[in-house]
């Protein structure tokens, strides 16, 4: 069943000047044109260290009903955002990149 706190607001790909601005203050993240999309890689200590992080980056997806494209390999976490709905880069992105980022 679809929750009622779905969003369901359009959501469309941040202009050029928007993601200039936007990607400024995520300096970490790497801008992939092919997918459009930003991507991350974390290192941790070991494979524990970085399923700890998997959770709570899941807990902050599902909240935000915003899910990355991820992999992991024993300590690294490779993460991908972008926005299927908008076919690109959107503001759900940079919000979750953030919350990630705070974390
Ligand atoms: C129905 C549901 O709200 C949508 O499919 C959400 C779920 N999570 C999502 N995650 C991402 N990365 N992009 C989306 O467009 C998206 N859409």
């Amino acid at each position: 069943m679809r929750r009622a706190s779905r969003r369901t607001a359009m959501v469309t790909k941040l202009s050029d000047a928007e993601r200039a601005e936007l990607l400024a203050d995520l300096p970490a993240w790497t801008l992939d044109a092919v997918r459009d999309a930003i991507t991350r890689s974390f290192r941790f200590k070991d494979f524990s260290q970085a399923f700890g992080f998997m959770s709570r980056v899941a807990l902050l997806a599902e909240k935000a009903d915003h899910h990355p494209e991820w992999s992991n390999v024993w300590n690294r976490v490779d993460i991908l955002l972008t926005t299927h709905d908008a076919g690109g880069l959107s503001m759900r992105d940079i919000e979750l990149a953030k919350a990630i980022d705070a974390l």
